[in-house]
């Protein structure tokens, strides 16, 4: 494909001024330290160096996005069978942390991995020695899939999440009365604050959406990093849930699998090529709002839609 990258820096001037528009997220206290105007993007075309524009933060915790890896990795570790006999395949339309369907809908299993309640029961999947072997395991995971090695996880903003996660926590212990989640709930939840605080630049959500757009191969090395099928079962999710309860509006207006987390961080799968985004003032639906606007005046430019 050969697209024009003279643009990028134009659609992020236009981009930047819906920034005012959102609010950088407060309910982890330590991601409310970021400044909110600020707008990033990183193309990696497969086979291609990649291709930067804007102010790309050099890290940010990569949060709901390590939701698309945590499933990867499950369904590496146990297979299909188990993981979707407990985390159903449908978006909610409710925000990323409700709990209002495990309540409502029986028999009370988490809709599908990308929101809160089913990437917590996901977590439980990814096999481990200990707590803190299963962390690494994710961490590492995500380290290969980004050809970063130097990739580690950020202490203040996890401990953040660990002592204001009340929801989470609600969640989570509903899970277990539900049958839903097995074990140690503190030990799951552990994980799942971890795997949220590990720091990422656009630079590497390009290279790992890179990498699932490729179907999962490294075309450097020709190594299978991760099955075919697993990527695409992961492409699905982030096209019909990957933005919560804004995934149906994304995908008519941009048309491309993505995954957002609260730092205002986007990861999207285009045809031949991973995008990282950073932006994070957010809409109130947790997405980055100028991301959200970056990513879909880049696919109307470049003509990205997969439909
Ligand atoms: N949407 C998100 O990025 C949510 C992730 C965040 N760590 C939480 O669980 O609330």
């Amino acid at each position: 494909m050969n697209v024009d990258y003279s643009i990028l820096e134009t659609l992020i001037k236009e981009s930047k001024n819906h920034c005012n528009e959102g609010k950088v997220a407060s309910y982890i206290p330590e991601l409310s330290k970021v400044p909110g105007d600020l707008l990033g993007i990183t193309v990696h075309e497969v086979g291609k160096e990649p291709v930067s524009a804007g102010e790309c933060m050099p890290k940010f915790t990569i949060q709901s996005i390590s939701k698309v890896f945590t499933l990867l990795l499950a369904l590496m570790d146990r297979g299909e069978k188990q993981v979707f006999d407990k985390v159903g395949m449908e978006p909610t339309g409710d925000m990323y942390n409700s709990l209002m369907k495990l309540e409502v809908v029986t028999p009370g299993k988490p809709f599908n991995p990308m929101i809160n309640t089913g990437a917590i029961t996901v977590t439980s999947f990814i096999d481990g020695d200990n707590v803190n072997h299963r962390f690494e395991r994710i961490l590492s995971f995500i380290q290969r899939i980004s050809g970063d090695h130097s990739i580690t996880y950020n202490e203040k903003v996890y401990r953040s999440e660990d002592q204001t996660a009340h929801r989470n926590r609600a969640l989570a212990y509903l899970l277990k009365d539900n049958q839903i989640l097995e074990g140690n709930v503190e030990e799951h939840l552990e994980v799942y604050f971890k795997q949220c605080s590990i720091e990422t630049s656009c630079t590497n959500l390009a290279r790992m959406g890179m990498i699932l757009a490729n179907n999962g191969k490294d075309p450097a090395t020709s190594e299978q990093l991760i099955p075919k099928r697993y990527v695409q079962i992961a492409k699905t999710f982030m096209i019909t849930c990957g933005m919560y309860n804004a995934s149906g509006e994304f995908a008519i207006e941009a048309g491309i699998p993505a995954k957002s987390g609260v730092s205002g961080g986007i990861l999207s799968v285009a045809p031949n090529m991973g995008i990282g985004v950073i932006g994070p003032a957010l809409d109130y639906k947790g997405n980055s709002i100028a991301g959200i606007r970056l990513l879909t005046r880049l696919s109307q430019e470049w003509n990205l839609s997969i439909f």
